[in-house]
């Protein structure tokens, strides 16, 4: 995008009040619009997300209370309780139906905002493109129940264990992924050594074949050695985000590469992990929940760093 068209999109959000935070390093730009008046355009939302002529953030999330959406409503009747919905944007203007790490800092913006309360022990239900996300506090910041995830080839998973092969600029050999939705798409790649992880090439996004219908993100993690201290184990991991790039941390593809690290390594296999991405380390456990179902829940921190107004 040239100076002058971002200059012009910038425009468009002149006079609008935002914040500016992070959950391990995964940073946003968050813009409260309750009664859901404000239209940012794809152009807007990229302007902005600009980390040269913008504020610069791996997304833009707007805050809007969900009676105020109409892609909301059926969410809404189902879960009465999802006051606030997170309309969730990636750098590039496109829409994603969950962020991990996003819907954390969400929660802070909407605390900090005196918007919402949440007392330890209480849940707060945020509605999203996922559905709803049910929140808590923990000691670190927050606990999100992610819900359900699944394979997104779940005959071919089952049986062959990867479903997709992924070629990343600096893998010397096309290497086997495993597809794995935690809300969103994610495809995981595991490595065999650290040298791998550190020298992986991701200023451009990573080939994955078949083609993934609505794009993915991808995920590369390495299994610690041992894989399990303590009851916990460990991975770390590298993300090139759908409508992002490279980023520090994925709260979504933590989350798919501990279920996907956790399927290869058979039964047996602990439900708790620790996830360390470049921007920190974050909490993942799987639970059955009261609906009968496994979930996945991500826990880490959120931070919110600067207010400021679009000029
Ligand atoms: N960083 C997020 C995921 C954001 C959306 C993703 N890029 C997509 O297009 O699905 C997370 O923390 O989960």
């Amino acid at each position: 995008m040239n100076s002058s068209a971002v200059a012009a999109d910038l425009t468009s959000l002149t006079g609008v009040a935002f914040s500016k935070g992070h959950g391990t390093g995964n940073d946003f730009i968050l813009i409260a619009d309750p009664e859901g008046e404000q239209q940012i355009s794809a152009a807007a939302v990229a302007a902005a997300c600009d980390r040269h002529r913008g504020i610069g953030a791996d997304g833009l999330i707007r805050a809007v209370r969900s009676q105020a959406l109409p892609e909301a409503r059926e969410l809404l009747e189902r879960h009465p309780d999802a006051e606030w919905f997170m309309d969730y944007r990636n750098a590039d203007g496109s829409i994603s139906e969950m962020c991990g790490n996003g819907v954390r800092v969400f929660v802070q913006f909407l605390l900090d905002s005196g918007l919402v309360a949440l007392a330890p022990g209480d849940v707060l239900g945020i509605g999203t493109r996922a559905g709803i996300k049910w929140v808590s506090r923990t000691d670190q910041g927050f606990a999100v129940d992610l819900g359900p995830w699944s394979f997104s080839h779940p005959e071919t998973a089952l049986e062959r264990g990867v479903d997709s092969l992924v070629t990343a600029d600096s893998l010397d050999v096309t290497r086997p992924g495993l597809s794995i939705s935690t809300g969103n798409a994610h495809t995981v790649v595991a490595l065999a050594q650290r040298s791998e992880l550190d020298e992986l090439a991701l200023h451009r996004a990573p080939v994955v074949e078949p083609v993934p219908e609505n794009g993915s993100n991808v995920e590369f993690a390495l299994p610690h050695d041992p894989l399990v201290l303590d009851g916990i184990a460990e991975i770390s991991m590298r993300v090139f985000e759908r409508g992002v790039g490279e980023t520090l941390s994925c709260g979504t593809g933590a989350c798919a590469a501990a279920a996907a690290t956790r399927f290869w390594a058979g039964a047996g296999a602990p439900d708790l992990w620790r996830v360390n991405v470049p921007g920190g380390v974050l909490g993942v456990r799987f639970f059955t929940a009261a609906d009968g179902e496994e979930h996945v829940e991500l826990s880490g921190p959120a931070v919110i760093v600067a207010q400021g107004v679009f000029g």
